[in-house]
């Protein structure tokens, strides 16, 4: 079987070479005439898979190493009775962990208070829900937008996009679509930017395009700079706004799903079902595949108070300013064309919350509820 797959798709050597023989590519620039005795395709979210790209090759199943799926064409897949599949979830908790992180960084740089805010979330799906779970655990009012749903987790309330939009703290996890009864494409457009008010928080990290970074950036300055932005996802990655990217408080190059279990599980989740596909039985395991964490143990000083102490074991797993200000420097400096995907490259990848023990005599509960692994003493 030939295999060719993205060059950053973690232990892809490594669990796919029992199957056949693995050709690494760039991703982004992968072209049809590198695929015509291929057998089967491995992508992440940079690939456009469609005709033009698989026309006249001879690819019988495409996995994609990513939650997201928009960058492929399912319709052409079904029609040519190509098998796909993708990872749902596989960096759920990744993002979950990034949105707080953000979060921690408002806290101490701005003294912006989220716990006990209204937090509200765009689209309910592994994403949205994770996000939504953790702050319904730490007793924070919970409301959430999702159309093609009925009822989310307990905790959280479903209400109109407006509603929504009204929160102190506003999370985008919807998946980027185009057409159906609710395109994501622009929904948050103008009409509803221009409502936004002096001391929300918007973290967007599901797609670019789905907030309309125009409207965001006259809010802004309408605003006098009152809105705290925290922003993974650009509308026409790899080239993202720096106009916008300037007024972040966090700008990330697309890398929310970057931990390195999140990565991991997503060429794990492939593997697995390329091998349901082909019928072959896997022959590693996800302990083979998942990598565990760098910090087994931290342990809390019980003297500090609710925030500060959330917030400093959250920094101490993954602390987002360190990739916002590798981000900006690195896209206002040598590297503005290729920056984008060369961050993505060499992402210095952290570890999810779940990978870590954090000891506190007194936030145990919080410590949980964000994700930790936890004992009280
Ligand atoms: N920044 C990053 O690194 C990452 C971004 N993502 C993005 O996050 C998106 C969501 O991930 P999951 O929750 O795991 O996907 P999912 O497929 O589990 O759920 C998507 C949810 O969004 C809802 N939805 C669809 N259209 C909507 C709309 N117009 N408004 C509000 N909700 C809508 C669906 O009903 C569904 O409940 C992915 O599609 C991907 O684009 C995912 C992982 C990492
Ligand atoms: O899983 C998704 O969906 C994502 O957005 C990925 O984290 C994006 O990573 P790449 O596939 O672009 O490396």
């Amino acid at each position: 079987m030939k295999i060719i797959a993205d060059e950053n798709m973690p232990n892809v050597v490594n669990l796919f070479s029992d199957l056949g023989e693995v050709t690494l590519v760039n991703g982004r620039t992968l072209t049809a005439e590198q695929l015509v005795d291929t057998d089967v395709l491995l992508v992440r979210s940079v690939t456009k898979v469609n005709e033009a790209l698989l026309s006249g090759t001879s690819v019988k199943y495409v996995g994609s190493a990513t939650i997201g799926t928009d960058h492929i064409d399912t319709e052409y897949l079904n029609s040519q009775g190509i098998g796909f599949n993708s990872a749902p979830g596989c960096n759920a908790d990744a993002v979950a962990d990034y949105v707080f992180s953000a979060l921690a960084y408002l806290y101490m740089t701005k003294g912006v208070r989220w716990l006990g805010a209204r937090i509200g979330v765009v689209g309910q799906g592994n994403v949205g829900r994770c996000v939504a779970a953790r702050f319904v655990a730490l007793g924070c009012e919970v409301v959430a937008y999702d159309p093609f749903l009925q009822k989310s987790v307990p905790g959280v309330t479903l209400i109109s996009l407006k509603d929504v939009m009204d929160s102190d703290v506003i999370c985008l996890h919807a998946p980027l679509t185009k057409t159906g009864p609710y395109p994501s494409f622009d929904m948050i457009n103008d009409e509803y930017v221009a409502k936004l008010k002096a001391g929300q928080t918007i973290v967007s990290a599901g797609r670019g395009g789905v907030i309309n970074e125009q409207a965001l950036i006259k809010q802004f300055y309408a605003l006098e700079g009152q809105l705290n932005l925290a922003l993974d996802v650009w509308l026409g990655e790899p080239h993202p706004n720096m106009e916008l990217a300037a007024l972040c408080d966090i700008a990330t190059p697309h890398i929310a799903g970057y931990s390195k279990q999140g990565r991991e599980k997503g060429t794990w989740y492939i593997y697995q079902s390329l091998c349901q596909f082909f019928d072959i039985s896997a022959k590693s395991s996800f302990a083979d595949a998942v990598s565990q964490g760098s910090i087994c143990e931290l342990k809390m000083n019980s003297s500090l108070e609710r925030d500060e102490a959330l917030a400093r074991a959250i920094q101490a797993c993954f602390d987002v300013a360190r990739d916002s200000a590798r981000f900006k420097h690195v896209m206002s400096s040598f590297a503005k064309d290729k920056g984008f995907d060369w961050l993505r490259k060499n992402y210095v990848e952290r570890d999810e919350f779940n990978t870590t023990i954090v000891k506190h005599a007194k936030f145990a509960h919080d410590l949980a509820a964000l994700g930790f692994l936890h004992k009280s003493h």
